[in-house]
């Protein structure tokens, strides 16, 4: 477990954050310059904060008269770009990892994590004879060689184009749910951190806010930014599949869902997004319309925006649902604060990639 409150001044930029991080993906989320690089940089002992204390399972790493330096915190850092040694082989790339460890502190095995990262038939190249993706999954091999206490990943993903990023999530998941070490995961995308992070810690000009549940964090952020896609993460669980329909069908707090058909096992956990501009609201039971997901709920609030939209939050038992209506609906419907109403959205509009598996049980 990681724990620390700590303020740190760098030219007009200050940094505030006091968090304990436990288990799992931790997704450090916000816009550019609101402050991760730099706590990560806290964390992995390459910047000293002004102010502060840090501990890891119950170890100082830092307080106003300890210092743990970098290479005593037994931390794998996997930047940006990989950051590989040119001149040496994916093998000698992974050895160097192990190679500053003790021999009797060396726990991990290359054959096991060369064959989870898929780069075994990889080892006698050069960086310079690898794709991009293959460059990430032996930095993240390299990482791990370390027989790492705590993981730091920067942004790992963001120098690779879509269908590349796609293929190494997978892996990242591996990571997250086989070695049992924290990760803490900087990112701008909205999807990545929907996908892989176990909790959300959420920046915004310097501060960071606590630990959140992940599909509650990006909700508010979202909301907050304006930045699309805005939508909807819900927590379910699949309870039965349809194949004479296509369908799949979830439990979640908010109500029964339907899902396209999707090749998980009951009981799996999921996170399904759906995106503002897929709900339509109703204010009474609607008959004959094809949207097969129903919600009900109680408006909480409504916001006014530029131009014709206007937001809508929803209480569905507990769950805030946020919703867009135009100005005219907002009058024709009557809608204010209290005022029950039915949220509606169409199976197939739930795109296969908005599917997210639960990290954990
Ligand atoms: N060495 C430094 N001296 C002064 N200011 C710095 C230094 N390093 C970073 N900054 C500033 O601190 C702020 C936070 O930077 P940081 O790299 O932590 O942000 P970030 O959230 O990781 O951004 P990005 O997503 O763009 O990587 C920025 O305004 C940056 O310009």
């Amino acid at each position: 477990m990681l724990d620390l409150a700590i303020h740190h001044r760098q030219g007009d930029f200050s940094l505030q954050a006091d968090l304990t991080v436990g288990e799992g993906l931790t997704a450090l989320f916000g816009p550019s310059g609101s402050g991760k690089t730099t706590l990560i940089n806290i964390v992995a002992g390459l910047v000293r904060p002004t102010q502060g204390r840090l501990h890891f399972n119950g170890t100082t790493w830092g307080d106003g008269t300890t210092f743990v330096p970098p290479h005593r915190r037994r931390i794998g850092y996997v930047f940006q770009e990989g950051r590989l040694f040119p001149h040496q082989t994916v093998l000698q790339n992974l050895r160097y990892g192990e190679r500053l460890l003790p021999r009797a502190e060396r726990r991990e095995d290359l054959d096991r994590i060369a064959s989870l990262l898929g780069i075994t038939d990889l080892l006698a190249r050069r960086p310079v004879h690898l794709s991009g993706g293959e460059k990430q999954r032996v930095a993240l091999g390299r990482a791990l060689m370390t027989s790492p206490k705590l993981l730091l990943m920067d942004e790992p993903l963001s120098a690779l184009d879509g269908a590349l990023k796609a293929q190494i999530l997978p892996y990242i998941e591996r990571i997250r749910d086989d070695f049992g070490v924290p990760i803490l995961y900087v990112s701008h995308s909205v999807e990545e951190v929907a996908r892989l992070a176990t909790a959300v810690v959420t920046f915004d000009r310097g501060r960071a806010s606590a630990v959140g549940r992940p599909d509650e964090a990006l909700a508010t952020v979202l909301h907050a930014s304006g930045g699309l896609p805005a939508g909807n993460f819900i927590e379910a669980a699949i309870v039965a599949h349809h194949p004479e329909d296509g369908l799949t069908e979830a439990r979640s707090a908010v109500g029964p869902l339907l899902l396209r058909r999707t090749s998980l096992a009951l009981g799996t956990r999921v996170r399904v997004f759906v995106p503002v501009s897929d709900i339509v609201v109703a204010t009474e039971q609607v008959e004959g319309l094809s949207a097969l997901n129903r919600l009900s709920g109680d408006l909480v609030a409504i916001e006014e925006r530029a131009g014709a939209a206007v937001t809508l939050t929803v209480d569905c038992h507990g769950q805030m649902i946020v919703a867009e209506v135009t100005r005219r609906s907002l009058r024709q419907l009557a809608l204010a604060p209290g005022k029950p109403v039915h949220l509606l959205f169409k199976t197939v509009s739930i795109a296969s990639d908005a599917l997210y598996r639960e990290a954990r049980d």
